[in-house]
């Protein structure tokens, strides 16, 4: 995240760490709780990672320096891309995750509600994107969970930004026309949340964007809500 703030213990309960135990145990991308037993990501995640076996989530952190090799978290059975996943800027940017047993909710570890189709339109005003990603373009993974309130904009605007992409019906765009404040490598497959009458929804997967938090070149997410009958026929 660039131009964001550490997040509180407990404040994005829905939000996860997805581990590759490769060479070395490392964050690769963020993730959001969305049951007891499935974790929504993008599909740019897992595509060249298949193999569910190499995957940890860790659930209920804040920090990445909690995790150690006593640290628990839990394997993932399934990993289910969706079918038109090309790459990350030709959309479809989205993947679901079975964990190998349902988990328990706490304080700590909860999901976040998926918007229904019908919200598909719903000007949501208090967004947030998080992650453990870069804080700028040649960055790191960051050790605190960071936070950065970003205002969506619409499909048009976000079309004239990036004029040699297609950017579709299925995917919302945020970001300051000023830039500095933007999601980043490492923040992919996250959360972009919006409070929307007192309750928190999946309104975005954070996916791509050129550069980071550049001027005139927004964040673009997956929209959660265009997928809500593919996430339901594959979570059932
Ligand atoms: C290609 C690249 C890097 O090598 C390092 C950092 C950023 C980039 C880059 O251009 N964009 C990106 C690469 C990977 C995931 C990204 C996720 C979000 C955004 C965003 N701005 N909302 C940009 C990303």
């Amino acid at each position: 995240i660039v131009g964001g703030t550490d997040s509180a213990p407990g404040e994005w309960p829905w939000q996860v760490s997805l581990h590759v135990k490769l060479s070395r145990r490392r964050h690769v991308c963020g993730g959001s709780i969305i049951s007891n037993q499935w974790i929504l990501t993008a599909a740019h995640c897992v595509m060249s990672l298949a193999n569910p076996n190499i995957w940890h989530v860790y659930a209920g952190i804040l920090k990445q320096s909690e995790i150690n090799e006593d640290t628990p978290f839990f394997k993932v059975e399934e990993i289910i891309v969706h079918p038109q996943y090309k790459y990350a800027r030709t959309g479809y940017d989205i993947a679901l995750m079975k964990l190998d047993k349902p988990m328990n909710f706490t304080d700590l570890q909860l999901p976040i509600c998926l918007p229904s189709k019908e919200d598909a339109d719903i000007l949501y005003t208090d967004c947030w994107v998080i992650g453990w990603g870069y804080r700028k373009e040649k960055g790191r993974v960051e050790d605190i969970l960071q936070k950065a309130t970003v205002p969506l904009m619409s499909r048009e605007e976000c079309q004239a930004r990036y004029r040699k992409r297609r950017i579709g019906d299925k995917v919302i765009c945020a970001g300051y026309d000023e830039g500095g404040r933007d999601a980043c490598k490492g923040d992919s497959g996250g959360p972009l949340s919006c409070k929307h009458e007192e309750v928190w929804y999946l309104v975005g997967i954070t996916s791509w964007g050129e550069g980071c938090a550049r001027p005139r070149q927004p964040g673009v997410y997956t929209k959660v809500a265009e997928y809500s009958d593919w996430i339901i026929e594959k979570t059932t």
